[in-house]
């Protein structure tokens, strides 16, 4: 009999739903491993290093990305985040906040109040759609489903004060030199140079997973942005990373948390 690997997937819980990712994550296994037994998973809180450390993948849930990024530099934690996500470059997702915190670069922070991870080479807009009064659910259509079983059903797409990707920046080892155009954009930090990672290693641009195309009118106003002809970008990936602007944790579909389960075994058989 073969064996089945064991492999260890991390919940970032220093702020934020990550109770509620865990809840999706088990439910998404059982899935899984009813078309066959995938890998024996194991899912659990992070907010050590040392937890970090025995992780194969990693969620950023959301919350409030400044409180996050607060408490994960005031823990020490932040550097060991970075090498996980763009060193050793493990499967890492991003929810609402986790987007943001995933982001190269992020508009509309708080003055000196947020650190990025970074490992998606994109700029988002914070608190895109406007205040908490202005949240929004909406039915999506999410293309990257469609090979599960019900894929083709409507995703139903929570957005709380929800980022989105206003700009796919062009990769550039070195964020220094990334623009940081405005007063209120922050930038992730520079890779040192001997922990940069070949760029075959990284191998892929950003692709843009799903977008928003507001047919139906939201409370929120849209500010005018570069993606408005094609709708608001809500979901990228680009190599390890993967990140949505919306809060599948606080569905009760576990879809995304399969699909992304799937990801892993991928990524990890390359
Ligand atoms: N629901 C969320 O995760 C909101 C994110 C929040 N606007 C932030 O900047 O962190």
């Amino acid at each position: 009999m073969t064996q089945v690997e064991q492999l260890t997937v991390g919940v970032l819980a220093l702020q934020g739903a990550f109770s509620e990712h865990i809840q999706l994550l088990r439910k998404a296994a059982v899935t899984l491993n009813a078309g066959g037994a995938t890998a024996q998973w194991k899912f659990t809180e992070v907010r050590t290093a040392e937890e970090l450390a025995s992780c194969d993948a990693l969620i950023v849930p959301g919350g409030e990305s400044t409180a996050i990024s607060l408490v994960a530099a005031r823990n020490g934690l932040l550097d060991n985040l970075r090498d996980f996500v763009k060193v050793k470059r493990k499967p890492t997702w991003g929810t609402c906040a986790g987007l943001i915190l995933l982001a190269e670069s992020a508009n509309r922070t708080k003055k000196g109040g947020q650190e990025l991870i970074g490992g998606l080479d994109v700029r988002v807009n914070r608190n895109h759609f406007g205040r908490q009064t202005e949240s929004f659910t909406t039915n999506i259509e999410l293309p990257f489903l469609s090979s599960l079983p019900e894929g083709n059903i409507p995703y139903h797409a929570i957005f709380i004060r929800a980022p989105v990707v206003e700009k796919i920046l062009p990769h550039v080892e070195g964020i220094q030199t990334k623009e940081a155009e405005r007063d209120d954009t922050v930038v992730a930090p520079s890779l040192q140079p001997e922990e940069q990672v070949p760029r075959d290693l990284i191998n892929t641009e950003v692709e843009v997973m799903a977008s928003l195309i507001r047919t139906e009118k939201h409370p929120g106003t849209v500010q005018p942005n570069e993606t408005s002809s094609g709708g608001d970008i809500i979901a990228v990936r680009q190599g390890n990373c993967f990140g949505t602007s919306f809060h599948p944790e606080l569905t009760d579909d576990p879809r995304i948390h399969v699909w992304w389960l799937q990801e892993i075994l991928q990524t990890l058989h390359k």
